[in-house]
């Protein structure tokens, strides 16, 4: 039997990711959006982006998507110690390198204090510019239900930035087999193979399956 559920609240501060949502789910899944201001949580990605769900259904009292995105460089063990602290970080085997995976806060934090050109001198000094955008969201279905989460990855190059600056990070990440940085490529085409799409489709994947029945929100 289908679980019967009011619309989905897609909980983010970030403009700029919702409209990348409403976008690519399209009318998909009945969502609503909300912007709450949620203590920013530490531990694994998947940890941070489930206990983000656990935090907004309580806030919510209904079902929740969150997500939470890293940028990941391959080259990159960690930081100057003296920002460790500042930022967490966990390791993911990819291919046979490891990589560094910024916290979400932190990422944001980096981002501002130092800027693209920071980002591209703190790889300065590697061959290696390769690096991996990921997202990941978490669903649940209420207060106290164990959130589910899908995960999205893309691969890519850090590169100087090209392009229009009103995103994170777009500009100096340029996807595996593209010769445009996301911030260059039309909506569209980031939206198609961007590591916020590929999660969406898992979650997708994961409504169409389940057969949510969903009834009109009611405040
Ligand atoms: O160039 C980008 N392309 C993307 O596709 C993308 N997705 C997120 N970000 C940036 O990464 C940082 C951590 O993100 P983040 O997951 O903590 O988000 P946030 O705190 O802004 O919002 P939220 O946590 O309320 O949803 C923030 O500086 C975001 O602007 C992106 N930058
Ligand atoms: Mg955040």
């Amino acid at each position: 039997m289908p679980v019967i559920l009011r619309p989905v609240t897609f909980v983010t501060g970030n403009a700029k990711k919702l409209e990348e949502v409403r976008a690519i789910l399209g009318h998909s899944i009945p969502f609503q959006s909300l912007k709450l201001d949620l203590p920013e949580l530490q531990g694994e990605p998947e940890e941070i982006s489930k206990g983000k769900a656990r935090l907004a259904a309580a806030e919510v009292n209904g079902p929740v998507l969150v997500e939470d995105t890293c940028l990941c460089f391959n080259a990159l063990n960690g930081l100057p110690g003296t920002i460790i602290p500042l930022y967490y970080h966990c390791c993911v085997s990819l291919g046979s390198s490891l990589t560094i995976f910024n916290s979400c806060r932190t990422l944001h934090w980096f981002l501002e204090k130092i800027g693209h050109e920071g980002l591209n001198n703190l790889l300065m000094a590697y061959h290696d510019k390769t690096a991996c955008a990921m997202c990941i969201f978490s669903l649940a279905l209420g207060p106290g239900v164990e959130p589910l989460t899908f995960v999205g990855k893309t691969l890519g190059k850090i590169v100087p930035p090209r392009g229009p600056t009103d995103f994170g990070w777009d500009p100096i990440f340029q996807p595996d087999g593209y010769v445009l940085t996301y911030a260059e490529m039309p909506k569209e085409e980031k939206n198609k193979i961007s590591h916020r799409s590929k999660a969406l489709e898992l979650v997708k994947s994961h409504f169409a399956a389940a057969g949510y029945n969903f009834h009109p929100y009611e405040s």
